[in-house]
This record gives C-alpha cells, structure tokens and sequence, in this order.
C-alpha cells in the first residue's frame, strides 16, 4: 500500500528568493521512497526551482536567499555541515536538455565514479554495464561504448545521461521535463525505464505533459506562483481534484 512507504524527503516552509522576488512562499511537503512524484503547474510557478532546492543546485545561483529545511532520511541538507558534493551523488539530477559531455559513452558513464576516484577497471566495467542495462539502453550502444556520446540520438544521449547519475547509486532522481525536447517514442521508452527504476530509486519528475504525469507518478503536486496548491494521489488529481485552481489548470483553461 503507498501509505505504508517510508517518506525519505520532507521539506517544510520553503522560501526561495531570487533577489527580491519570492519564487517559493512556504512549500511543504514530502516525498515517499519508490514512489515517482510529479510537479505541475504552468510556466514560472515555480517547480524547477522546487526541484533544484531538494539537492541545493539554486545555491550555485549568486542571488539566492532559501529558508526552511529539507530533511533527507534524517538530516537537513540546509545544514552547514553539508557535503554539497555528497548531495548531488545522493540527490542526482537530469535535466531537460541531453547533456552528455564530449567524450565516449563509457567515460560519460564513469565520470561521477572517476571523481570519486574510483580506479579500477573491472569495477568500473561493472558500472558501466549495469547503469546502462538500468536505464534501458545497453543493448544499443554495447558495441560502441567507446563512440561519442555526441553522436547518439536525442533519446539515447538522454538515458545515457540518466545511466551516468545512476552509476553513482543515488537514492533520488530529479528530473527536470527530462523528455520534453524528445519524440514520442523516445518519451514512451524513457517513462517506462522510469517505472522500472522506482523499485530501486525514488523519483521527482517536473512536467509539462499532463499525460504523463497521469500514466507514470504515484503522486502529483500541483504548484501556482509559488504555492503548492493540492497535492495528491496522482488520480484525485486528476479525477477529482479539490481545489478549483487545481481543476482549471488540468482541464487546459489555464497555463
Ligand atoms: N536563475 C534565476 N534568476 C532569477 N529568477 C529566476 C531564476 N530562475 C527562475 N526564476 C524565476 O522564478 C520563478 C519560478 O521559475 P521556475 O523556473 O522555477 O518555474 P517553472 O514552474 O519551473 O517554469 P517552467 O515550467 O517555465 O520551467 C519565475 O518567476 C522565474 O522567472
């Protein structure tokens, strides 16, 4: 039963200032292991910069004031003691553009392991192999591993990435509109590697694609400038949201 799964994230009372403009007015709410959560809501409410507070990414953002906290398991990632470096390997992110670094497919995969300075050939093959099978894309580039990871498609330099924050074993994967600049056959293979991914890994998913929000997350949350208006089980919000707001943005009458 979902209710009976462990929260592993909780945020409370998160405020975000860029600059003087107050991006998030107090977003509470938390994220239950092996679970894929969506965030919703139109252009600029506020769900990118939601996502990137749960593994501190706004704070490479010079004018950046964020308050609250965000308990990961049982500590605040707000804290100073804060390894941010360890947080991003535990908190991973992939984001909407395929960003794969210029070089083989296999150096792309290792690179998080290569930083950690992880050496070993056998170890590091291992890696490769697995986070490729898990993000669905080991079959077609096996033979090809030292190619550039620049000359796959779009949808495959996309799991790539997702396989290059796999082999680092986060326990969360942020994901940023991660099929919005792909096909609809690349987007299908992408959300159902996302399924199979949950048993192992939990997810946050920003989208703009109702549709798949509804076919793939266990939970929705539907923000509007800078509130987090419903959240729910993904059917209540979408069969039978509460909030008028909520009911309207689905519906397509505004966003
Ligand atoms: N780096 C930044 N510097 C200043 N303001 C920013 C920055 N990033 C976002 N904002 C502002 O914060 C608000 C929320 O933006 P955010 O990108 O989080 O929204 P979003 O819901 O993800 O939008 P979209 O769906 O268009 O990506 C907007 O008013 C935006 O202009």
């Amino acid at each position: 039963m979902a209710d009976e799964r462990k929260e592993i994230i909780s945020a409370t009372d998160v405020h975000l200032f860029y600059g003087r403009n107050e991006a998030l007015k107090g977003i509470t709410m938390d994220f239950r292991e092996n679970e894929i959560t969506a965030l919703i809501g139109p252009s600029g409410c506020g769900k990118s910069t939601f996502l990137r507070t749960l593994n501190r990414m706004n704070d490479l953002i010079p004018s950046v004031t964020i308050t609250g906290t965000v308990m990961l398991h049982d500590k605040n990632i707000y804290a100073p003691s804060t390894d941010t470096v360890a947080l991003r390997k535990e908190v991973g992110m992939v984001f909407q553009q395929p960003n794969p670094f210029p070089f083989s497919i296999y150096d792309n995969v290792i690179y998080g392991l290569r930083l950690a300075g992880v050496r070993d050939r056998r170890i590091l093959d291992e890696a490769v192999e697995t986070s490729l099978r898990q993000a669905a894309i080991w079959d077609t580039v096996k033979d090809k591993l030292s190619e550039s990871a620049l000359s796959l498609s779009g949808g495959q330099q996309q799991r790539v990435c997702i396989a290059r924050v796999l082999a680092v074993k986060p326990d969360v994967i942020l994901l940023d509109e991660p099929t919005s600049a792909l096909d609809p056959i690349s987007s299908g293979q992408i959300e159902n590697m996302l399924l199979e991914l949950k048993d192992e890994y939990t997810i946050i998913l920003v989208t703009h694609n109702m549709q798949q929000a509804s076919r793939i997350s266990d939970r929705t949350a539907f923000f509007l400038q800078g509130d987090l208006i419903e959240y729910a089980d993904t059917r209540t919000i979408f069969l039978n949201p509460k909030e008028k707001e909520t009911e309207d943005y689905i519906s397509g009458r505004f966003g």
